[in-house]
């Protein structure tokens, strides 16, 4: 398990933190999402959990042990991918495996386990330019899952896609997470992707960031155990919550109790 236990983070010369106080579990086997308003501290608090960032108050750490870098364990992809343009599909997918040593025999057998689960096996030999947008984010994830981390890490990876690819990517995010078994954190900024894929669904608020919510879902999960998507996603259930999300995106100070009451520890983070 990754823990964030009473995390801070101010950055130098700024005049407040941007996360305060923020404590938070991320569970083998599950799916968190975190979404909240744009800068509320999403990706800083991806960069503590993937080692990028030490906090200035509080602690991060794996199984009980503080972190202090990058490891192994948590595999990251970015929004725009950092593929190897002049290497092909397979090459890109091995390359942290040449980087742990793996020979070429073993890393491409590994790295073609990884294209069959993300759908690319008939791409293997391509090359990078060769792919549309949807597959390179596919690529991106067989890359990292191929090092084998128990959490994938992934800022926002399919902001960029169209709106048609963009849902075949969620259904298959889910697939991915389902047949590999990983815990998976996830940062998005539509609501709707949020609801369908996490099995923990974080709300930040801002300024400073720190945890309003968690709610644990189960519509994944209905995806994974069979359900077809656009049936989940016009169930009632799924609609009030989004709706309910939204207001308290839009509107953050009505949308909860825990919202107004006071905190004698922020009021001294915000002087
Ligand atoms: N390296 C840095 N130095 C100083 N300030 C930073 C740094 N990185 C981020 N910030 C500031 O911290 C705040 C939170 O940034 P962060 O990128 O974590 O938010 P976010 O929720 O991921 O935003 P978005 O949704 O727009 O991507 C912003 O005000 C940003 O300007």
């Amino acid at each position: 398990m990754i823990r964030l236990q009473s995390v801070g983070v101010v950055y130098p010369n700024a005049a407040r933190p941007v996360l305060h106080d923020l404590s938070l579990d991320l569970h083998d086997g599950r799916f968190t999402v975190v979404i909240g308003e744009s800068g509320c501290g999403k990706t800083t608090l991806l960069n503590l959990i993937a080692g990028f960032l030490r906090p200035s108050s509080g602690c991060v750490s794996v199984d009980g042990a503080a972190v202090t870098g990058p490891g192994a364990e948590r595999g990251v992809v970015f929004q725009n991918d950092t593929l190897l343009p002049w290497q092909t599909v397979r090459e890109n997918v091995a390359f942290g495996l040449r980087l742990a040593g793996q020979p070429p025999q073993q890393r491409h057998a590994r790295a073609d386990e990884y294209l069959a689960l993300t759908g690319l096996q008939d791409y293997a030999n391509a090359a990078i330019w060769e792919l549309s947008g949807g597959m390179r984010q596919r690529v991106s994830l067989a890359r990292a899952l191929a090092v084998d981390p128990r959490f994938l890490l992934l800022d926002e990876p399919l902001g960029a896609l169209d709106a048609l690819t963009r849902e075949h990517m969620q259904e298959h995010l889910l697939q991915v997470w389902k047949a590999s078994g990983k815990g998976i954190f996830m940062i998005t900024h539509s609501v709707e992707e949020a609801l369908f894929l996490a099995t923990d669904l974080v709300l930040l608020r801002a300024r400073p960031g720190r945890v309003e919510s968690v709610r644990q879902l189960e519509f994944g999960a209905r995806f994974a155990a069979g359900e077809a998507a656009r049936s989940i996603k016009s169930d009632p259930r799924f609609v009030s919550l989004r709706e309910e999300i939204l207001e308290q995106l839009l509107h953050p100070g009505h949308a909860s109790s825990n919202a107004s009451g006071s905190d004698a520890g922020l009021e001294e983070a915000l002087a």
